[in-house]
């Protein structure tokens, strides 16, 4: 049995350990980094394809037809399930691999915008505060989270486990219900809960219905002071719409992980360097070395799993 590794680097820097995965195949090719237009030609020949973030499409399944696809990441949403399903192509994910990993990245972003973080240390390290007539400077707004609410929209594990942490510093969780889902008593729908919350999380998976969640519509709904934190997916949120609103001072501020294209090849209006308490992390809250170390474990299992008639982690 054989595996392309498609995205090597993008999880492992040579610092992490693959042995349990290279255990599971008769042998694993190695790709550092592999674009959309090569992944035909890499994946033919192989039952296994472990890829991470490079979008496998309906053409290249059709004419490859691996047999198993090992997502090294939780967010699938460049494998074409449709398609993966129709042609009995299993697919299978990592998860919960770097719960605390991206939880504290998320809160570590609401910390950074409540305490104006970037813009104080900008201004010291540029000399303001060695100019200043005070002992301190107090140029920009500072919210106290504590008291606060914060709205959580799709409360999973890595949801869940950031409503803790905001609890644990004073803040009352809030969480969207998902449209269509069974009705939960704690929760409520995004349309009220949007007007109220002081700071809104996004932690579901990105997905047909999901696209676009947060437009210009819902953005308007949102308290001119409220936070936005996006550590899911880029095309969660209308980028356009969240600069216009950052911009006209009709949001407080945005902590950002992902964006609608990665790399940003092609620019991001994200990615402009005048917008006001807006802060973009490259797709990093996810990237410490116990969260990737896991990933390899969860890779592992889920080879042997599959192998062994018993898969574990199946999307589809
Ligand atoms: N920035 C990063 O480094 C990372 C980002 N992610 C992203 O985070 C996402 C979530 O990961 P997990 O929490 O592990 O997944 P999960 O499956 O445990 O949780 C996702 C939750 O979202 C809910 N949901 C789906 N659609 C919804 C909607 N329209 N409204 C409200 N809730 C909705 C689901 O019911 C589920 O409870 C992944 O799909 C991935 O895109 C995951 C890991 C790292
Ligand atoms: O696991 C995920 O979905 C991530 O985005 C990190 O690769």
């Amino acid at each position: 049995m054989r595996a392309v590794f498609l995205e090597r680097e993008s999880l492992d820097r040579g610092d992490l350990d693959l042995s349990g995965a290279e255990a599971a195949v008769d042998e694993i090719v190695y790709h550092n980094h592999t674009s959309a237009d090569q992944v035909l030609e890499r994946i033919t020949g192989f039952e296994i394809v472990i890829a991470n973030k490079v979008r496998v499409s309906r053409q290249d399944l059709e004419q490859a037809r691996p047999k198993m696809i090992a997502v090294v990441a939780t967010g699938v949403n460049n494998i074409d399930l449709d398609a993966c399903q129709e042609l009995g192509i299993t697919v299978v994910n990592v998860r919960g691999y770097g719960t605390d990993s991206v939880a504290q990245h998320a809160i570590g972003l609401l910390l950074a915008l409540a305490t104006r973080l970037i813009d104080y240390h900008r201004d010291v390290q540029q000399g303001e505060w060695n100019r200043s007539a005070h002992f301190c400077l107090l140029d920009y707004p500072i919210v106290e989270l504590a008291g606060k609410k914060l709205g959580v929209v799709g409360l999973g594990t890595l949801g869940g486990r950031t409503a803790e942490l905001a609890r644990a510093l004073g803040m009352e969780v809030l969480s969207a219900q998902r449209p269509g889902g069974k009705p939960q008593p704690d929760r409520v729908p995004l349309d009220e809960l949007l007007p109220q919350v002081d700071a809104l999380t996004l932690h579901c998976p990105l997905t047909d219905d999901t696209r676009g969640l947060i437009g210009r519509r819902e953005l308007a709904m949102m308290k001119p002071t409220a936070f936005i934190i996006n550590t899911a997916r880029g095309g969660l949120v209308d980028e356009e719409a969240l600069v216009e609103a950052l911009r006209q001072r009709r949001l407080g501020g945005a902590g950002f992980d992902v964006l609608t294209e990665e790399p940003p090849r092609s620019g991001n209006p994200l990615l402009d360097d005048d917008i006001p308490n807006l802060i973009v992390t490259p797709h990093s809250a996810w990237g410490s070395h116990e969260a990737r170390q896991r990933i390899c474990e969860q890779l592992a299992e889920n080879i042997r799993g599959w192998r062994n008639g018993e898969p574990v982690r199946v999307v589809v």
